[in-house]
């Protein structure tokens, strides 16, 4: 136990301590001139979070889209997911300020790093990062690729424990000896800001149920489409991938809001033929440039959550990333589309924050 306690590495992030900046002329929606993009202009309230009396219509107006990057052939509109959650991210700044002042009390979120995985050590840094700029407290545990099961179960119970702790994440993918499931099993019901644990996936499944948290990558896909104004209920989905993190609970969240959800999967015969009839496609693989133009329907909506990173010595970091969808093509073929990076991945990380901060709430009975 001792030196578990010594292995781990215990960062605490300091409270609060906002310094994320506030973009006046924020631009959710870098639309061009064509016949769709005015469909998708619309700001609505955030119907899918549950902070409505904060997060009002004026708080969320979008300025009118930017046609600075027009080019003839591309018609679709490029869903900012970076300007989106960027605006989420101050929205719960400002929610946990007011909870700071009126009951002293700050959320707080503990991340549990088994490995050395380069991505996850990038993962779990913007993770903490972004806690900071709201001002949720933070602490990692980071245990080496060869801890043992045991000592992952420990630290959790630790944090299960802490009254100052309102979520807990355990970075996946583990190292291959966990039990994954067993790990996730024993995550505190309340704490479970991911979503992953059993009891959360099984209520989102369940009609007339309510999960506590929906996960994270999911919730910001929803939150993407009804932030640019495009209807699901009614509409034909189809996700690409069938994960426990993103393509199931993607589809279980889209039939939630009413959409008829198609899976296609490793396994699918004729994945084109299903995805070209979709008004909505969210692509959740990995594989750069499975979706090809020819899948998608004129007119569609694509989020793409893949993200494969591929090398890069121009780049800052030597590699670049891109996702699942050969975006040249589509954009001349779909009416939006998010970009690879800059359109799932921050919204993941706001949506993390954004159920710490109800897990916090929820736990200090504060609205
Ligand atoms: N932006 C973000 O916030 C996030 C991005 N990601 C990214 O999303 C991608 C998917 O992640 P994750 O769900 O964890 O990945 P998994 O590897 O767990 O799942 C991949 C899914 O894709 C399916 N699949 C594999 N090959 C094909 C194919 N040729 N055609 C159709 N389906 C296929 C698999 O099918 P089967 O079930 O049959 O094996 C599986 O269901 C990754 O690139 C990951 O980095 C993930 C999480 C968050
Ligand atoms: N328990 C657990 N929960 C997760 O939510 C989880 C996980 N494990 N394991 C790995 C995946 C992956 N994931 C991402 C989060 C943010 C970006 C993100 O912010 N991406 C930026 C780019 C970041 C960069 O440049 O590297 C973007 O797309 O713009 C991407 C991917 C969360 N995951």
């Amino acid at each position: 136990m001792k030196s578990m306690m010594q292995r781990m590495v215990v960062v605490w992030q300091k409270g609060l301590n906002n310094n994320m900046t506030c973009r006046s002329q924020s631009r959710a929606l870098n639309t061009l001139k064509d016949n769709y993009s005015c469909q998708i202009l619309k700001s609505p309230p955030l119907a899918s979070l549950d902070l409505p009396d904060v997060w009002t219509h004026s708080s969320t107006h979008y300025d009118p889209p930017s046609t600075q990057n027009c080019t003839n052939e591309q018609t679709a509109a490029v869903i900012d997911g970076k300007s989106i959650a960027e605006e989420i991210r101050l929205r719960i700044a400002s929610e946990v300020s007011r909870m700071k002042k009126s009951i002293g009390q700050v959320p707080g979120l503990a991340v549990i790093l088994v490995g050395q995985r380069k991505d996850s050590q990038t993962y779990v840094r913007n993770k903490i990062k972004a806690c900071e700029e709201a001002g949720i407290k933070s602490v990692m545990t980071e245990l080496p690729d060869d801890c043992t099961e045991d000592e992952v179960l420990c630290a959790l119970s630790s944090f299960n424990e802490n009254p100052s702790v309102h979520g807990i994440l355990v970075q996946l993918p583990l190292p291959q000896h966990f039990n994954e499931e067993k790990i996730l099993n024993v995550v505190s019901l309340e704490k479970d800001v991911d979503g992953f644990h059993p009891l959360n996936m099984g209520n989102l499944a369940m009609r007339g149920r309510e999960p506590l948290f929906i996960p994270c990558t999911p919730k910001g896909c929803i939150e993407l489409l009804f932030r640019s104004g495009i209807e699901i209920m009614g509409k034909k989905a189809v996700v690409i991938g069938r994960s426990n993190i993103v393509g199931l609970p993607t589809s279980l969240l889209l039939q939630r809001h009413h959409a008829t959800v198609s899976i296609v999967h490793a396994f699918t015969k004729n994945p084109e033929q299903i995805t070209c009839e979709a008004d909505i496609v969210v692509t959740a693989v990995g594989v750069p440039n499975l979706v090809r133009g020819s899948w998608l329907k004129p007119g569609a909506v694509v989020i793409d959550v893949g993200t494969y990173p591929v090398e890069d010595p121009s780049c800052e970091h030597g590699y670049r990333l891109i996702g699942d969808v050969c975006y040249e093509e589509a954009i001349r073929v779909v009416s939006a589309i998010t970009p690879v990076p800059g359109g799932v991945g921050p919204m993941t990380i706001a949506m993390l924050l954004f159920n710490t901060l109800h897990s916090a709430k929820r736990a200090y009975d504060f609205t």
